[in-house]
């Protein structure tokens, strides 16, 4: 039995990121992985233009006014947004200019139109601006040629608006990875279906992949199998054939009815993990069948079928792989912050225990609660809205409430 670093390691290890890179359009980039750096020819701003509506002014001409002393300069032209000046402005002179409008030559400062006075064609600058006041130069926020996005990033809407800004319409992204969804088990009935007595509703298939979704990753969902050798060996042996990634759940233990990691070994996968200590999630099967077709080989997880095993397995160890094999940069492990929990915790023992609740944010301070009821893995109704999982680890004392403890985050923390 593999510790949880151990496990975690070797899955890192063995999972690569897909080379398969395909173009977005700006609409469907949202959360994809970028596969180039992004940089632009252009500057920005494109050009030099008002930051208000008001008049386009040489400083000079300005520099001594006050309310009682207007300066008085001609209006010589007016610069709507989206058209470019037609005059450069000469001493004396001043334009009409609107937000967003480019600055004619000659110009350097504007004046908002609040702290001025228009007869007829003069106006009156009753305020000494700043000099250079409201002209967004061109190039003061980014200069032609610097990274402007990174390889690796996961695309949101603000690295959306800076694609569009720098004219990039056709996105570099990796291909996202095509994840299976497998479950297995004779007692297994869909969520509409009739339970009969000794039946489950199989929900770790909705769970497995809302969480897969929500990697950015595509989901195939794959009909549940029986437990029999010969319909899970027919399953698996046609979805590694169409997937990246497959996630079965069930099947891992020593029951003589768990045939997934026999089904393996037949199809011939490379074995590297058939258990963890971890609790929940001990069963855990992690195994490789060979690339087809030059790829990447497929990588194949083994989660428990208890509904809370199998979710927590699938946070500790598949997210982290399934970021990796995505192409994401930056880390790819769980991210664990300090918190003070709000409840006496058991201690340790044989293997990493982690329980479930929620995790707040009170004034900079990261506060566990944890969930009332059992925390048995076969119970899924105190799961409901779990953000965090406190990690008691191997051999640790019991704790008092108070105490201060690793909290993995899976969700993002209340406030
Ligand atoms: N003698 C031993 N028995 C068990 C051990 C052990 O070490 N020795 N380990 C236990 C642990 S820990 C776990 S976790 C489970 C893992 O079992 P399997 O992965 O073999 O899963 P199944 O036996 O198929 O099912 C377990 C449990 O989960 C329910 N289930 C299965 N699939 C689904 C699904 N898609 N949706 C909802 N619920 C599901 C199933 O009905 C069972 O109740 O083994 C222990 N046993
Ligand atoms: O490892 Mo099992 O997941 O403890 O119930
Ligand atoms: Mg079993």
């Amino acid at each position: 039995m593999l510790s949880v670093d151990q496990a975690e390691s070797l899955i890192l290890k063995t999972a690569q990121p897909l080379a398969d890179q395909e173009i977005s359009t700006l609409l469907n980039a949202q959360q994809r992985i970028l596969a180039t750096d992004i940089s632009s020819t252009l500057d920005f701003p494109y050009w030099d233009n008002s930051a208000m509506d008001g008049y386009a002014v040489r400083y000079v001409d300005v520099q001594a006014c006050g309310p009682d002393t207007p300066a008085i300069l001609d209006v010589v032209t007016e610069i709507p947004a989206g058209t470019c000046p037609s005059l450069s402005l000469a001493p004396g002179q001043a334009a009409r200019i609107f937000t967003g409008a480019m600055v004619p030559q000659g110009a350097d400062t504007v004046v908002m139109q609040e702290n001025t006075l228009r007869q007829g064609d003069q106006v009156h600058i009753l305020q000494c601006p700043q000099p250079q006041a409201f002209v967004r130069k061109r190039g003061a926020y980014y200069q032609a040629g610097a990274p402007v996005l990174k390889q690796g990033m996961t695309l949101t809407p603000p690295d959306i608006a800076i694609l569009a800004t720098v004219q990039c319409t056709e996105i570099p992204v990796y291909r996202r990875p095509v994840v299976a969804i497998l479950s297995t088990g004779n007692e297994l009935v869909a969520p509409d279906q009739p339970l009969e007595a000794g039946q489950i509703v199989d929900s770790n298939r909705y769970a497995l992949a809302a969480l897969v979704q929500a990697t950015g990753a595509e989901v195939q969902l794959i009909d549940p199998v029986g437990d029999t050798v010969e319909d899970l060996k027919a399953a698996i042996a046609s979805t590694i054939l169409q997937a990246d990634i497959v996630i079965s759940s069930g099947g891992v233990s020593v029951g003589d009815y768990d045939y997934v990691d026999q089904v393996l070994a037949e199809l011939n996968a490379d074995i590297y993990i058939r258990s963890v200590a971890v609790k929940p999630g001990k069963p855990l099967t992690f195994a490789t069948f060979p690339a087809t077709g030059g790829n990447q080989p497929v990588l194949y997880f083994g989660l428990p079928g208890n509904p809370v095993s199998a979710l927590v397995s699938f946070w500790r160890f598949v997210q982290p792989a399934l970021r990796k094999v995505s192409g994401q940069s930056g880390s790819w492990r769980p991210h664990f912050v300090k918190a003070r929990t709000l409840h006496p915790l058991p201690a340790g023992g044989r293997r990493e225990i982690y329980l479930w609740g929620q995790l707040s944010l009170n004034d900079g301070q990261y506060e566990f609660t944890l969930a009332g009821g059992s925390h048995s893995s076969g119970n899924l109704m105190n799961l409901s809205q779990t953000n965090g999982l406190v990690m008691i680890p191997v051999d640790h004392p019991a704790m008092e409430a108070g105490e201060s403890v690793s909290v993995m985050q899976v969700g993002e923390a209340s406030t």
